[in-house]
């Protein structure tokens, strides 16, 4: 995952009442990682699913699952995202007074730890964590809602983050976008830095396999 380049559809968007459908229909179209938002109506305005919809989703794909905790006092919630079947989780750093230990705890549980950064957020909160984190979710629209506008600023953002590991060899995170993303803005992603590239609205409410397809494409055009 490190340095993969991944597309994650984003569950928010998909249609609630034909999940199933949805969730397997973007597996079949090659999406690499799927990325589930919780959200507990504190930690923002709005409250989604918990633990238990992220076991359903591990029951019926093989695609490794993301979760995005936007939640107060995460570390309450770590265990059971865990045994629900999380394979990374990311952490915003303003939701627990402990994000340290929080990061800590993630990796002893064998799972892939990232902290997140909103849009108002600098890399310098983060500072002390960067030789330890596996992944960095730049946040590309305020959390909290899907079908919002990308902040192409935070690009800045993503290529210092590039930087930054291209200069420490201890560190390996990979870099995450999430908000905004569809076949052009995953562009400017990835020519910051980005490797791992969440899309919501711009996947599901679709034909998910051409927007998947699309996707790909776009990456595939930025590299030739
Ligand atoms: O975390 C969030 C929203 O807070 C995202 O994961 C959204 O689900 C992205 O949706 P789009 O912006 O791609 O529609």
């Amino acid at each position: 995952m490190a340095n993969q380049t991944l597309i994650a559809p984003s569950i928010l968007s998909a249609d609630r009442l034909n999940l199933q459908r949805d969730i397997q229909a973007a597996d079949a179209a090659g999406a690499d990682l799927f990325h589930i938002d919780l959200m507990d109506g504190v930690f923002v305005p709005n409250l989604t699913f918990g633990p238990d919809f992220i076991k359903s989703i591990n029951q019926i794909t093989q695609v490794p699952l993301d979760a995005h905790l936007m939640v107060s006092t995460p570390e309450n919630y770590l265990d059971s995202v865990v045994a629900a079947g999380a394979d990374l989780i990311n952490v915003h750093v303003e939701s627990t007074k402990h994000i340290y230990r929080v990061v800590q705890r993630i990796q002893e549980l064998n799972v892939r730890a990232g902290v997140v950064l909103n849009p108002g957020t600098s890399i310098a909160s983060i500072e002390p964590l960067l030789h330890i984190v596996d992944n960095i979710l730049v946040m590309t629209v305020n959390p909290g809602f899907g079908g919002q506008v990308f902040i192409a600023e935070m690009m800045d953002k993503v290529s210092q983050l590039a930087k930054l590991r291209t200069a420490h060899s201890d560190y390996t995170y990979s870099i995450e976008v999430d908000g905004g993303v569809n076949e052009q803005t995953i562009k400017l992603c990835q020519q910051a830095g980005a490797n791992i590239f969440v899309a919501g609205s711009y996947v599901f409410g679709h034909d998910i396999t051409q927007r998947i397809n699309n996707l790909k494409q776009a990456l595939i055009n930025e590299n030739s």
